[in-house]
Formats: C-alpha cells, sequence, structure tokens
C-alpha cells in the first residue's frame, strides 16, 4: 500500500492569491496596504533563509514587509523596546519575531511585547488563550496551516485519536488545542514519554514536531494513519520517515511541500487580516 501525498504547495499558493485578492482590495477601498514586520536576532543562517521566505511571499501577495535586523548581541530589554515601538506604529499592521532567538534573551518576554492585535505569528500567550477558548485570535502559522490542510484533505477529526510529538510553545502546545477544539482525542508525547511506540500505534492522526530528523519510523505507525510532518531539521528532513511511512499510512505531508508553505501562507493570510481590521477599527474611530 502507498499511503497520498498531503502536499501544501497548492493550498498555500491559493491561499496567497486570496490573501493578495483582499490586500488589493483593502488597499483600493482605504489606501492602506498591509504591512508586516519582520524582527531577526543574529544572522543565523536558516533563520535568515527563513524570514527571506517570509517577505518574498509578502511581495508576491502585495503585502509590504518591514524587515528590522537587529545584532546577535541585542538585550532582551532592547528587543522589547524595539517590538513595543512596532506594536505603537499605526503603519505596521503584523509583527513576526523569527524564532529562536539567541539564548541569553528570553524570548517570552520579547513576544509578549507584541500588541495581541499584531500578532499574526500567534505566539503571544494572550493568542493562545483565544485560541484554546475558541475566541476569535490569530492561530499560530504552523498549527493554523496544518489544520487547514487537514480540512482541504477531508481529514474530520472529530472522535480520531490524535497525537502530537511534541509540545514546544508556538508548535505542539497548540497544535493540540486545535485539535482538540475539533473534538479529536489528543495525547502530548514528548522526551519524558515512557512508551512512544505504544502511543503512535493508536494514533489515527499523527502530528511530528520534535526537531529530529526522521524520529518517527514508518512501522511505528498505526496502517492507514494521517501523518503530519512538522518537523524543519537541517538538509530540509523532516521529523518522519517518509519512505517507511508512505508504506504505512494513508495520508502523508512531504518535507519540503507540506507544512511549510502553509506557515507562510497562513503568516500572510493573518497578516491581511490584521490590516483589515486595524483599518476598520481606525475608520471608525474618526
Ligand atoms: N516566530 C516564528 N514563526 C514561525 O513560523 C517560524 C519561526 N519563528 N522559526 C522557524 C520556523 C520554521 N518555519 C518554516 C516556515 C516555512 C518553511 C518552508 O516553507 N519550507 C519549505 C522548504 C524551504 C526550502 O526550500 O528551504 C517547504 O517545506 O517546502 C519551513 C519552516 C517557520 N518558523
Amino acid at each position: 500500500m502507498t499511503a497520498q501525498l498531503m502536499t501544501g504547495t497548492d493550498l498555500a499558493r491559493e491561499t496567497l492569491e486570496r490573501a493578495a485578492e483582499r490586500a488589493r482590495h483593502l488597499e483600493a477601498e482605504t489606501g492602506v496596504r498591509p504591512c508586516l514586520a519582520t524582527v531577526l536576532v543574529g544572522e543565523d543562517p536558516a533563520s535568515v533563509t527563513y524570514v527571506a521566505m517570509k517577505r518574498n511571499r509578502c511581495a508576491r501577495a502585495g503585502v509590504e514587509s518591514r524587515h528590522v535586523p537587529l545584532p546577535a548581541a541585542t538585550t532582551t530589554e532592547e528587543l522589547v523596546a524595539v517590538i513595543r515601538e512596532l506594536s505603537e506604529d499605526p503603519t505596521v499592521h503584523g509583527i513576526l519575531l523569527q524564532h529562536p532567538v539567541p539564548a541569553h534573551i528570553d524570548e517570552r518576554a520579547a513576544f509578549e511585547a507584541i500588541d495581541p492585535a499584531k500578532d499574526v505569528d500567534g505566539v503571544t500567550m494572550a493568542s493562545f488563550a483565544n485560541m484554546a477558548f475558541g475566541h476569535d485570535g490569530f492561530a499560530s502559522c504552523t498549527p493554523g496551516g496544518i489544520m487547514r490542510l487537514l480540512d482541504a484533505y477531508g481529514v474530520d477529526p472529530v472522535g480520531q485519536h490524535a497525537v502530537v510529538v511534541g509540545r514546544s510553545p508556538i508548535l505542539g502546545k497548540p497544535m493540540g488545542m486545535l485539535l482538540l477544539a475539533r473534538d479529536a482525542t489528543v495525547t502530548y508525547c514528548h522526551s519524558r514519554t515512557v512508551d512512544l511506540p505504544a502511543v503512535l500505534a493508536t494514533a489515527d492522526i499523527v502530528v511530528a514536531a520534535v526537531g529530529r530528523p526522521e524520529f518517527i519510523k514508518g512501522e511505528q505507525l498505526k496502517p492507514g494513519a494521517v501523518v503530519i510532518d512538522a518537523g524543519y531539521n537541517p538538509g530540509n528532513v523532516g521529523d518522519v520517515d517518509f519512505d517507511g511511512a508512505m508504506g504505512r499510512a494513508r495520508l502523508v505531508t512531504p518535507v519540503p511541500g507540506g507544512v511549510g508553505p502553509m506557515t507562510i501562507a497562513v503568516l500572510i493570510d493573518q497578516t491581511v487580516d490584521a490590516a483589515a481590521r486595524q483599518t476598520a477599527l481606525a475608520a471608525a474611530s474618526v
């Protein structure tokens, strides 16, 4: 048996085209062009590449991007000050602080300096709480993109055993909450999980978000499972052994061409949403 590929490239392109159309409409109606501020601390080559990809997709969607590169030696206080300033700048509608920041910086403090109205990357505690309670707010981009992929491929999480491997604040943890909101039975697995293979053996949906190349093997999967590989390891290698998964699962996301493009599409989609909301609010207050 060979699984079907669950690709994100086409869905991401469609999402970006719709976002571009909405951005054009907003600009025609109000003269406001959506603007995403991208903040990058240091020059980690992978992060430089990701931010360049995000800005490139912004340009394609008619979204302005304002890049703020900061030296690796930036302090928490300096970074928080920069992000506060962007939060208060009415010409900036969305803010992305590229993760990870250098270890001496309190990343949580920096994320929390993002105005929740501009948190198009879905990284603040306010966004997490809104998402977890089913209120309006921005989803963390990778989990948000994964939900859109599941919907596009007709995977209904209701009653399914969804296993999230990883519990990071902007990926694994919000992923489980989004699946829970759609009535999946959710299990989180992590480095202290005693018997991961036993849990995986009963997983209808697996989301791999651990950051270890080919950590999950095909023979560990339940036959017919839906496998989402959210790993982005050096060299474009996922967290799942792709060939093994293809021989055992029903649907598998490739790396590259799966979750990654959806992450960026959601970021830009949410930037256009943020600009539209902020512009409507500004119009209402004059
Ligand atoms: N605040 C923050 N928000 C993020 O969303 C965030 C982040 N920090 N830090 C790093 C991770 C990683 N990430 C990716 C986005 C797109 C691809 C992507 O599109 N990858 C392409 C391949 C890329 C290539 O060809 O090099 C693909 O999978 O097809 C991958 C990884 C967002 N992240």
